[in-house]
């Protein structure tokens, strides 16, 4: 049955990354025979100068028409002195808000030919694969009030137990099955919500007595990823620490182009996208690294469509091609094979095509 698929590219380079993201997908579609048909919005600051605000009605219903959305990156220079109700980043914080993707999962996994270029030394990045689930919907992103003047400014930090059951049972199922492990992230030494996050927690931890937990403040947090990394396999935690910490486990890939993130709600709907920016530093150049958001829709197969084998084939196919030794311009370092956003794109969808490709 044919998919249908929302495409919001939004801002700097969200349109070179979701082109090359439906390219692969197209391709898949092919070697699976599947059929996608892309509906495209506008989102973030090509939202506000066309239809003059971050997330148009438009845009919202052909989401609600969709199976699932595909998203690139907001934001950019351009509009970076507007007011609040202006902001692109508003118009990403509102779908996530309309489509109730409280559970944002950041896959961290370091590629076995691009250790060289991790900042950590070989031995320490080697093996890590964690997941990272960061709650998307609540939060100090979200609580009121919020607002500044010339002299004050307050931003409200607000979770019900809801909301925090809600993403830590998804991330306990997780875990088992993966390694039985979850890190909760949180700064109960100094934050109430952090109290209320540690002791649900604990309550949920008890119904799942094959999984070990921790507890970890957020500053030793962001120091451990970077000194032990193998030695974490889910870690949970609120919205803004987990933006700022999945960034940081970026590093251990050599790239924040590497990551993607699956957005979901309850039902299973959810929003694709990268964990990076719109990157105006290199937009319209043909040199982002599309292979986050190559991997965001091997997450949209997995999770929205059910196509396991589909999603396999795009994830082997990205290792072999960077086993092959061919990565994009941020590698340089390494002195490889350097492509564009294009002809890595073609490189993996090459590699899907060929009858070599194996799957899991
Ligand atoms: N989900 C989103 O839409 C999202 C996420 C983060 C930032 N933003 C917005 O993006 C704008 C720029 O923010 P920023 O510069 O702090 O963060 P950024 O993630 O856009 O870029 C940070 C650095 O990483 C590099 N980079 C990012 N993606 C890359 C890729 N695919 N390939 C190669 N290099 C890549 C950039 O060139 C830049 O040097 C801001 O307006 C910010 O609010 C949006
Ligand atoms: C652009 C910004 C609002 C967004 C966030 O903080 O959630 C981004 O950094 C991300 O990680 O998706
Ligand atoms: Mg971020």
């Amino acid at each position: 049955m044919k998919k249908r698929v929302a495409v919001l590219q939004g801002d700097g380079i969200g349109k070179e990354v979701t082109d090359a993201s439906i390219a692969v997908l197209e391709a898949i579609g092919r070697r699976f025979q599947h059929e996608f048909e892309w509906k495209y919005g506008l989102l973030g600051g090509v939202a506000i100068d066309k239809a003059g605000k971050p997330l148009p009605e438009e845009t919202i219903a052909i989401c609600e028409e969709s199976d699932a959305i595909l998203l690139g990156a907001v934001g950019g220079p351009a509009w970076d002195n507007n007011p609040s109700h202006l902001r692109p980043e508003r118009g990403l914080l509102q779908i996530r808000k309309h489509f109730e993707l409280s559970v944002n999962l950041r896959p961290v996994q370091a590629f076995k030919s691009l250790l060289a270029v991790s900042p950590l030394k070989e031995d320490v990045a080697a093996g890590v694969d964690m997941m990272i689930v960061r709650e998307l919907t609540g939060g100090l992103y979200f609580g009121e009030p919020s607002h500044h003047d010339n002299d004050k400014a307050v931003d409200t930090l607000l979770y019900s137990r809801e909301e925090i059951e809600r993403v830590v049972t998804h991330a306990f199922e997780l875990a088992k099955i993966r390694r039985n492990k979850v890190t909760s992230v949180d700064k109960a030494n100094v934050l109430e919500s952090s109290k209320l996050w540690r002791k649900i927690v604990e309550e949920i931890a008890e119904k799942y007595p094959d999984v070990e937990y921790e507890h970890m403040l957020v500053d030793a947090a962001a120091m451990k990823l970077i000194t032990y990394p193998s030695s974490f396999d889910v870690i949970v935690t609120e919205n803004m620490f987990g933006d700022i910490l999945s960034d940081e486990a970026s590093v251990i890939t050599g790239s924040l182009g590497m990551l993607p993130s699956a957005s979901l709600r309850v039902d299973g709907f959810g929003l694709y996208e990268p964990i990076h920016g719109s990157a105006p530093d290199i937009a319209g150049k043909n040199i982002a690294n599309p292979i986050g958001t190559i991997l965001s829709s091997a997450m949209m197969l997995r999770s929205s469509f059910g196509m396991l084998e589909e999603a396999n084939a795009i994830e082997e196919a990205v290792k072999n091609v960077l086993d092959a030794g061919y990565c994009t311009s941020e590698f340089k370092e390494i002195g490889r094979n350097i492509l564009s956003t294009t002809e890595m794109t073609e490189k993996i969808i090459s590699e899907i095509e060929s009858k070599t490709v194996k799957t899991m």
